[in-house]
């Protein structure tokens, strides 16, 4: 399956770049940085009506190149003029072509929550997302065992990080709440055969406890998808390709909320 050469092209990745910064030198100076205590990614999602995490990618596996031209800076900051509530920043280099520096980039220059998408294999990465400037990271159940995932959740905390932990499934799901996850994204695309169909997260959205975060990811498309969402009563939309490919992406924001956001 794609997400296991993911997973294993990001262990291969990681042996490198542990060489140029050490693991000891990496957690040193993420722990020097003030934790935010505050969560401002939940305290957001917390907030009534629907919230959207914008996504800041070049391409994908299911998609190949999504955005020749990619003025990434530029896209993270019209969403934000835009009213986004969020940016989604892919760091992943080999299959999204995305890079460390694009969310360094970003979170310097805009003051909403900044999520690293990545595919976490190693509590390095959560680090290093704390010296990037993330606010969110990602952790992905069908990647990490519950203990890993409640003990990555453990690092988040004590930095100030939020952890969105993602779903595919009811068995997923039972181990994102037994973790204690406290935002549940719940991922639409099958990553075996990369169908997308919203219907998993309205599905599995009742299974998720009352005070959990609920974020549902990928293929959301159209006003439509957007009403189906708020009517099942989901805290957040995370959405890349449908704002990417749009060359006026404050108007396809608007229109995704059914008007000005
Ligand atoms: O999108 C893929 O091809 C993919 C393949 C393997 C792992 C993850 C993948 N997608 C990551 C995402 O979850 C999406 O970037 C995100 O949810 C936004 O989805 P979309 O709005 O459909 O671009």
């Amino acid at each position: 399956m794609i997400l296991e050469q993911i997973a294993a092209d990001t262990r291969l990745r990681l042996i490198e770049e542990k060489k140029l910064v050490s693991p000891e030198e990496m957690k040193e100076k993420a722990l020097a940085l003030a934790a935010d205590e505050t969560f401002p990614f939940e305290k957001m999602l917390k907030e009534p009506g629907i919230h959207y995490i914008c996504e800041v990618k070049k391409a994908s596996p299911s998609k190949g190149l999504i955005a020749e031209d990619f003025p990434y800076l530029q896209i993270a900051k019209e969403y934000e003029a835009a009213g986004a509530d969020a940016i989604s920043c892919l760091t992943e280099p080999k299959y999204f072509l995305g890079k460390k520096e694009y969310l360094k980039a970003i979170t310097d220059e805009v003051s909403i929550p900044v999520l690293r998408k990545d595919f976490t294999v190693d509590e390095y990465q959560i680090y290093e997302a704390k010296t990037l400037g993330a606010g969110v990271v990602l952790l992905i159940c069908a990647l990490l065992d519950t203990e890993t995932i409640r003990s990555y959740i453990e690092i988040c905390d004590r930095l100030g990080l939020s952890a969105l932990v993602e779903v595919h499934d009811e068995n997923e799901m039972d181990s994102a709440i037994k973790a204690g996850a406290r935002v549940i994204g719940v991922n639409n695309r099958n990553l075996k055969d990369f169908t997308v169909d919203i219907s998993n997260s309205t599905r599995l959205r009742s299974l998720a406890p009352e005070n959990a975060l609920f974020v549902a990811e990928s293929g959301i498309k159209t006003a439509e998808d957007i009403q189906v969402l708020k009517d099942a009563g989901v805290n957040g939309v995370l959405i890349g390709e449908t704002l990417m490919r749009s060359p006026e992406k404050a108007a396809m924001l608007a229109a995704l909320n059914g008007g000005a956001l």
